[in-house]
């Protein structure tokens, strides 16, 4: 049997110690499996995640990448190891080109591997190479997105985590920022994503996770979870016409 390349088991996050957000929290991830965080508002999908990248202290329970416990050490040890993170918000910097901002994402690379990596990320998504020279600020939303996500991708990570990669964007573009985590997924890259678009997440992920008050409630397929009537009411936004 093989071991899942992320592992958190039972883990407990918090802002203020002694008032934790995430209670107990258990979340697997296979290489290159595409696993998106459900749940209502205020659950603590998004705390849970800055746990994972290092963001919000941790306490009970632990993380396991790779073979590796990352309980609660630093994010540039949680990046060495092989993890990437987007957050939900200013994942850009606005001000600086294209290129800079995917240069920033690997900053200590040697120039030669810069420039194979920037080659990477132009390759994965061409929209960013025409405009490589071009402020961040003035790509579309959508386009915003691919670029956090390229220079997430620039240390080669095994596991990006995003938090909400399609907040803001008009259904066509969630479609295609989803469609294009699920080709990263395809390509062996792990994703791990926070996301309000229930039904656009369901058609591309493998798995789906729902937090309820920092706690797991459910898992299981996409299939799986919209067969079930209750979860699908309760979580999904789909509810069976009779
Ligand atoms: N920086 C912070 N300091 C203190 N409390 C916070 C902080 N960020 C979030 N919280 C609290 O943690 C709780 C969970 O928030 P979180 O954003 O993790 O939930 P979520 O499931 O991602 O919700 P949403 O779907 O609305 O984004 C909320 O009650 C929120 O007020």
């Amino acid at each position: 049997m093989t071991l899942p390349l992320l592992k958190v088991q039972n883990l407990e996050a918090f802002y203020i110690p002694g008032m934790p957000i995430v209670f107990d929290a258990s979340v697997k991830v296979d290489a290159g499996e595409f696993v998106t965080l459900l749940g209502p508002n205020g659950a603590g999908k998004s705390t849970f995640l800055k746990a994972l990248a290092g963001l919000v202290p941790v306490g009970e329970g632990g993380i396991c990448f790779d073979g590796q416990d990352l309980t609660g050490v630093p994010t540039h040890r949680i990046v060495a190891a092989g993890i990437g993170f987007v957050p939900q918000t200013e994942n850009v910097f606005a001000q600086l080109s294209i290129e800079h901002n995917l240069k920033a994402g690997a900053h200590t690379l040697p120039r030669a591997v810069m420039n194979e990596r920037l080659d990477e990320a132009y390759e994965r998504f061409p929209a960013l190479a025409e405009r490589r020279n071009q402020a961040a600020n003035a790509l579309s939303g959508g386009q915003r997105q691919m670029l956090a996500i390229a220079r997430a991708l620039m240390t080669r990570p095994r596991l990006i985590l995003l938090d909400e990669p399609t907040a803001g964007l008009a259904p066509l573009v969630v479609t295609e920022v989803l469609e294009s985590l699920k080709t990263l997924a395809g390509s062996g890259i792990a994703v791990l994503m926070v996301e309000q678009n229930v039904k656009a997440a369901l058609a591309v992920c493998d798995r789906a996770c729902i937090l309820v008050e920092g706690r797991n409630h459910s898992e299981g397929t996409p299939e799986a979870l919209m067969a079930d009537d209750g979860i699908a009411r309760a979580f999904l936004g789909i509810g069976k016409t009779t």
